[in-house]
């Protein structure tokens, strides 16, 4: 098996090192020349993986045709919003049978499609040959070998395995599951939820504060998952509630770190100065995933504040004060 993955960010980064340790023949893209160069040459990205020595083994380029012509698996690793015009210009290039692993975490603004979905639309390819990794994985960590495991879900269960084997590790434990819509739900949500967390560490709330937002973070990204079609299981596994957890309580996350700010009384131009521009994908997905939650008639008023804040000028004060201010109910409803 040949792997491709596309974007040399810090995921695309630590993916690629993952492929390679697992004994899988890898090559990473980047756009830049120089960042492809690096790679090869010195064996780091210290732009997103400052520390980290890459494998020998791993082949960089910044040619599109050069990286994707002959690969079996193309692992698309740009931000969300970008992936349908990246694939596009890539597709040309690639292969009639080629697989495609998702590793964006969210959902595009435009059509409210998941990623998997935009890939199927964009390549033409069926859905038994898009697949999900998702899972409580912070780039970092990973690349450090810091134990971990995920998810690689895709509607073929016999492609689900094989691409498992081309993940595994002594380090990175990656388990099946065809439910891709709850591990792709359950990627992007956490997004929206950990930026809530982070506006709540900013504001200073402690630990009971940020239990209650996963908590109830979890419950409506339920909702919405089993009401877009997904199983209730996958949102207890890694792909749901661990990712959560890890995003919302690491201050590696970029989305918690983006919420901090805000929560510290940063506007949405001084969070995005003070993260260097990093992708903090739910400041996007909060507007889709609040639209799919809209068209399912699903209520979610954590995503509804985090959207009012990023989108609509609220204060992370009055949002709290309308959290809590909603009327009472049961824990437990349809
Ligand atoms: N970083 C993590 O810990 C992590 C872990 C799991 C999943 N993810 C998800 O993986 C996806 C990629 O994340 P990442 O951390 O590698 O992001 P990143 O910002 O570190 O890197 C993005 C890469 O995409 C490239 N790119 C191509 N077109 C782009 C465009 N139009 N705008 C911006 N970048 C463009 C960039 O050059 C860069 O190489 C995201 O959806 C993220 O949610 C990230
Ligand atoms: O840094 P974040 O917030 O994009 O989160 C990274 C990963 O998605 C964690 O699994």
């Amino acid at each position: 098996m040949r792997a491709v993955v596309m974007g040399a960010g810090s995921w695309g980064t630590a993916i690629a090192k993952v492929l390679v340790d697992a004994g899988t023949e890898t090559t990473i893209w980047a756009r830049r020349p120089e960042l492809a160069e690096r790679i090869t040459h010195d064996h780091a990205n210290g732009d997103y993986l400052p520390g980290i020595t890459l494998p020998d083994g791993l082949r960089a380029t910044s040619s599109v045709v050069d990286a994707v012509t002959g690969a079996d698996v193309v692992v698309c690793a740009v931000p969300s919003q970008s992936l349908r015009a990246n694939l596009t210009e890539w597709m040309p290039h690639v292969a009639d049978d080629a697989t495609f692993v998702s590793l964006a975490k969210g959902v595009e603004t435009s059509t409210l499609l998941r990623m998997s979905e935009v890939i199927a639309e964009v390549s033409g390819a069926p859905v038994e040959r898009v697949a999900v990794l998702s899972g409580p994985n912070l780039a970092r960590e990973i690349a450090e070998g810091q134990p971990a495991a995920t998810v690689i879900a895709c509607r073929d269960e016999h492609r689900a395995q094989n691409l498992q084997q081309a993940f595994n590790t002594g380090y990175f434990r990656p388990y099946t599951n065809t439910d891709v819509v709850g591990c792709e739900i359950g990627g992007a949500v956490k997004n929206v939820i950990a930026l809530a967390c982070g506006m709540a560490s900013g504001v200073g709330f402690g630990q009971n504060t940020l239990a209650t937002i996963i908590t109830r973070g979890l419950a409506e990204t339920i909702r919405l998952a089993v009401a877009v079609g997904a199983q209730i299981e996958t949102l207890a596994g890694l792909a749901g509630v661990g990712d959560l957890v890890a995003t919302c309580s690491s201050p590696l996350s970029r989305n918690r770190t983006f919420g901090a700010h805000l929560g510290q009384g940063a506007t949405m131009q001084e969070a995005q100065e003070a993260t260097h521009g990093q992708v903090a994908e739910g400041v996007k997905s909060c507007s889709s995933v609040r639209a799919l939650a809209v068209k399912f008639d699903v209520e979610m008023p954590l995503t509804d504040a985090v959207h009012q804040v990023c989108h609509s000028g609220l204060s992370v004060a009055d949002a709290v004060s309308s959290l809590l201010g909603r009327r009472t109910k049961p824990e437990i409803y349809d």
